[in-house]
């Protein structure tokens, strides 16, 4: 059995939609799917298993204020998690410019920090191409899952 956890970033509502699709999709015999709503770091370091940030992006390329006390705790704390493996789907808005989905890079870094191994490209979801989140998240997550788990199926 594989646990996925998954770390909900969310201010209006579409990653966090987003993320319960991704449990119903991905919750199979051999696959449990932990969506954190609101995140700290016992979120990651009372669970085992793959880690699957799914969080948009605020303010000028920040972590959405839900998502913000996980975040904060794993920069201050720093509790290595070494080989852990992990993903990223995150939100964002082209027209931000440099911004652009930034959230997940400031997620990523803090990962890396404490030796979690990524797995599969970080996927950026535009507001300006894709009204439906999920349709873009689900075929990757599925490949993610697949990676995740070493299945070939
Ligand atoms: C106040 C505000 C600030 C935003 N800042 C950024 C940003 O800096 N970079 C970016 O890529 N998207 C930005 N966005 C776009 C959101 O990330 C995008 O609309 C996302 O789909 C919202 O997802 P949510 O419903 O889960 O919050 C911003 C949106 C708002 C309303």
């Amino acid at each position: 059995m594989t646990d996925i956890q998954i770390l909900v970033g969310s201010v209006f509502g579409g990653a966090l939609m987003t993320a319960r699709k991704l449990r119903e999709q991905l919750s199979s015999d051999d696959v449990s799917v932990t969506v954190h709503e609101k995140p700290t770091l016992a979120s990651l370091t009372d669970s085992s298993g793959p880690v699957l940030v799914c969080t948009s992006t605020t303010g000028q390329g920040e972590i959405p204020e839900n998502l913000l006390p996980f975040y904060v705790e794993l920069r201050d704390q720093l509790p290595m998690q070494e080989g852990r493996p992990f993903g990223v789907i995150v939100l964002g808005d082209s027209s931000y410019g440099d911004t652009f989905c930034g959230a997940g890079e400031l997620m990523e870094e803090a990962l890396r920090e404490v030796a979690a191994r990524k797995v599969g490209e970080t996927l950026r979801i535009d507001a300006m191409e894709t009204v439906e989140p999920e349709e873009d998240a689900l075929p990757w997550a599925s490949e993610w899952v697949r990676q995740v788990t070493g299945s070939k199926t």
